[in-house]
């Protein structure tokens, strides 16, 4: 039995207006660390909502272990844990206060689970007597994830724990998922941070609400569909302009400080290029065969399935 279950799940707001989830399908695995991965407004944080059972859906079935969002939502407040992404926490109480408060609404008590939460709490103990709303965005997610857990959860439900969070402390968070993961727990986090797919045992690409693709992100890239070329030149807009303008040239996109690029015949390689790239005069021009990364794979899935595109020019974090 999956841990976590969708199947169909839609949801809409503003009277059918905005589609916000549509025809989403797909599973979590017991024990897996799973990632829902896409930008702002996708989707994400409505489908973590219908699994904790505090927003309906509109049509479809979901499920977590055996028991479903509408008929058994009592026993499933208690069987997970939800970070909502938006800093859930009581911003005049103390790191200790907050604690307590979780324990207590989920009538147990913070030594009762102390195991669980000991590496991460420690880290933050010494600020025990601060206000929750005066400590720093990393503190504030370590405090969050351990009030998520203080009950010991059988899934843990973290929606965007690392946006707005600076590089070290999302490293150390994605370490201390991981340690977690050990203890057994299931784990769903959503992330806008492409670069964080790695982390994750299997990903959901999730655009516009539709899913378009499940699976380990290696297989994600190894399905990449054609040789993949990162240029740059001095003037890297002008170079984008004719790239995209080229008919040999089937994808070109800003990435960071090269563009990337696929040719529509796959023979075609890095000579090719030049050889364009001469013909518009392109200054200090420089292309090489890269591997693709998972934004990569998400464009492509995105101009294959046809929904709707945000804009293209992503830049790694
Ligand atoms: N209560 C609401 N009323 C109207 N539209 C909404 C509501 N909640 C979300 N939406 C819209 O539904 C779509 C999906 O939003 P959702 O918050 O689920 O996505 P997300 O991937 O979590 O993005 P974000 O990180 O920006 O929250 C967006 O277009 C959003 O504007």
């Amino acid at each position: 039995m999956p841990a976590v279950l969708l199947k169909n799940i839609s949801k809409t707001y503003d009277k059918g207006q905005v589609k916000a989830v549509n025809n989403v399908s797909f599973d979590v695995e017991q024990g897996e660390l799973f990632g829902l991965i896409g930008p702002d407004g996708a989707g994400k944080t409505s489908i973590f909502r219908i699994l904790t059972t505090v927003l309906l859906a509109d049509s479809g079935e979901a499920k977590v272990g055996e028991l479903d969002v509408v008929k058994d939502y009592r026993a499933i407040r208690n069987k997970v844990g939800y970070m909502p992404g938006r800093f859930s926490l009581y911003q005049d109480l103390t790191v200790a206060e907050n604690l307590q408060f979780f324990a207590t609404i989920f009538k147990t008590s913070i030594e009762a689970n102390y195991a669980l939460i000991k590496d991460i709490y420690e880290q933050i103990k010494p600020f025990n007597n601060r206000p929750a709303g005066k400590l720093s965005g990393g503190m504030k997610q370590k405090l969050a994830l351990c009030c998520a857990l203080i009950h010991k959860p059988e899934v843990l439900f973290l929606d965007e724990p690392t946006t707005g969070v600076d590089a070290v402390s999302r490293k150390e968070f994605w370490e201390m998922l991981r340690r977690l993961k050990q203890q057994g727990i299931t784990i769903m986090v959503s992330t806008p941070y492409m670069d964080e797919a790695s982390l994750c045992d299997r990903i959901a690409l999730i655009q516009s609400g539709h899913i378009m693709s499940v699976d380990r992100p290696q297989t994600i890239i190894d399905r990449f569909p054609a040789p993949l070329y990162a240029a740059k030149s001095k003037d890297i807009y002008r170079l984008l302009k004719n790239f995209r303008s080229d008919t040999a040239v089937d994808s070109c996109y800003a990435f960071g400080e090269y563009l990337h690029m696929t040719l529509k015949d796959a023979h075609h390689t890095e000579a090719f290029i030049i050889e364009r790239a001469a013909q518009y005069n392109a200054e200090d021009f420089e292309v090489k065969r890269i591997t693709p990364a998972i934004e990569d794979c998400f464009i492509y899935l995105m101009r294959e399935t046809d929904v709707a595109k945000p804009n293209l020019n992503v830049q790694a974090p």
